[in-house]
């Protein structure tokens, strides 16, 4: 029966950011394991307090300062307490085995399953923490299966572990981590799998399951992901600063202990905290959306869209259009492995904005000025275009879910015919027609690194200058026809 240590206890009541800083420092490394539960509802309190109605607006100065309302220890010791009690009251353990079981996972799933509300919104923000499970009986996808994790922190399984890929979350348990099993539900309407193994069949293939290639936590990447998970969000435009603040603070003090190196998506939520409000110059946002790319071709076999889709973004705010444009092409390099699957939908969203919202948005600012440095008059730019095009349309390639639609063909269309016929005549693709193989055994099976052992690329070598054939997709292809003899 872990209890919050008197160590800890001495921090309360909490009044600064730097305290709650202080707080997780001892808890990162004053301890054999981090307390998930402590941590997830120290931060869920301040969150609701200061994300709440009643607040009022205050400009924060800085962490050392910074005036929080004070949260008492009695308030996070009673929540701790009925934390620790619905999971030893109802999860009877003979703790004889030193791993946990599916059954035993199962059981920590339905007692908080079946304690939630039964009918709530569960996109709403704020429902991600144990202060919201303890205060509310509400947690969103993510905190089901965070809270399971706790859960089975505080009956001792140190091998239950938090399994991530970029729009799920799952366990792993067992020796190395061997076995593994859904806790939470994903997407609307889907029936949850709570209990069985992770896809195996179609679904693996999905990009939900990123090919086997989630981030598979510790204790310390479970405490990134609770930081990560902070939602600083007053309302739909505005941040309560403080939060944003906290959050910061508490990357920085993660990615300085080296707990964020195999994890892309924090590194990419700091990215945009920094972008937003930079706190370390020698440390720009733009090398820690650089390094959340690295990560994933390092430990992830380059299976992962958002750290292109997070650096795309940057280059995209900041006008940086020929670059946002090779960071979509490689993340469409990503997807284009993948079959696409109704279980896809949150990646679906994310092409379908910048190909029919953002890259119209840049053709419209390019072509509408005088702009001398236009990417109109680039051949890169053209040909990164093309390979975004082309990864969707494979990625659509042996899917039992078309992807593409006549919605993506008008912006298509509109955005190509942009670039002149001579700009357009200098692009060339040059195919590696093995690496092009899609979806083949040896890709989706081999559990070698294509990226980390050959580090050759798996796209489409683009040589710029020689005549050659190409191998795109037979509508990409039609099209840069079509362009070419000026039908559209
Ligand atoms: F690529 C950019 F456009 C993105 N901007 N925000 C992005 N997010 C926000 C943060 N985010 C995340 N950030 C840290 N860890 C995780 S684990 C996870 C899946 C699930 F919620 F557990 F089911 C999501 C996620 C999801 C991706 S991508």
């Amino acid at each position: 029966m872990a209890v919050i240590r008197d160590i800890d206890k001495a921090l309360f009541p909490i009044k600064t950011i730097n305290t709650v800083v202080k707080l997780f420092t001892s808890q990162l490394e004053g301890c054999s394991e981090p307390d998930l539960a402590l941590l997830s509802i120290v931060t869920g309190l301040i969150e609701n307090q200061l994300t709440s109605r009643s607040n009022a607006v205050q400009l924060p100065d800085s962490p050392e300062t910074n005036v929080l309302p004070r949260f008492e220890l009695e308030t996070v010791e009673n929540l701790y307490n009925k934390f620790h009690l619905v999971i030893t009251s109802s999860v009877e353990t003979n703790k004889t085995k030193a791993y946990a079981t599916r059954d035993l996972v199962k059981r920590v799933s339905d007692v908080i399953w079946n304690s939630l509300t039964r009918s709530y919104y569960k996109d709403r923000p704020h429902l991600q923490s144990l202060y919201s499970y303890l205060t509310g009986s509400k947690l969103d996808c993510f905190g089901v299966a965070f809270a399971v994790v706790a859960g089975c922190q505080v009956l001792g399984y140190s091998d239950v572990h938090l399994a991530l890929s970029e729009d799920h979350a799952w366990v792993v348990f067992g020796p190395n981590g061997s076995e593994n099993a859904e806790i939470t539900w994903h997407g609307k309407g889907n029936e949850d799998k709570r209990g069985q193994e992770i896809g195996k069949g179609v679904s693996a293939r999905s990009w939900l399951y990123v090919n086997n290639k989630p981030v598979i936590c510790t204790r310390h990447m479970e405490v990134a992901a609770l930081v990560s998970a902070i939602n600083p969000a007053l309302n739909a435009n505005v941040d309560a600063s403080e939060v944003a603040m906290l959050q910061q603070e508490l990357l920085w003090l993660l990615y300085d202990l080296g707990h964020l190196k195999k994890y892309p998506m924090a590194i990419g939520n700091l990215g945009d905290l920094e972008e937003i409000s930079p706190k370390r110059s020698d440390i720009p946002c733009s090398s820690l959306f650089e390094e959340a790319i690295e990560s994933a071709r390092k430990y992830y076999n380059n299976q992962h869209v958002y750290p292109y889709t997070y650096q795309g973004g940057y280059y995209y705010r900041n006008n940086m259009y020929k670059e946002a444009f090779e960071s979509w092409a490689n993340a469409s390099d990503v997807i284009r492995l993948y079959n696409y699957s109704r279980d896809d939908e949150e990646i679906y969203k994310e092409f379908l904005e910048i190909a029919n919202e953002l890259i119209p948005q840049i053709m419209k600012a390019e072509s509408s000025g005088f702009e001398a440095n236009t990417i109109l008059k680039k051949p890169q730019c053209f040909a990164n275009l093309l390979k975004f095009y082309d990864g969707i349309c494979q990625w659509e390639e042996g899917s039992a879910t078309p992807v593409l639609h006549i919605g993506w063909a008008k912006p298509l269309v509109n955005t190509i015919s942009k670039f002149d016929s001579d700009v357009r005549a200098q692009v060339n693709i040059v195919c590696d027609e093995e690496k092009l193989m899609k979806k083949n055994g040896s890709y989706f099976n081999n559990n070698n690194n294509n990226y980390e052992k050959e580090n050759t690329t798996v796209i489409p070598k683009l040589n710029v200058k020689e005549q050659s054939t190409s191998n795109f997709h037979p509508t990409i292809e039609a099209l840069t026809a079509a362009c070419s003899e000026k039908i559209l």
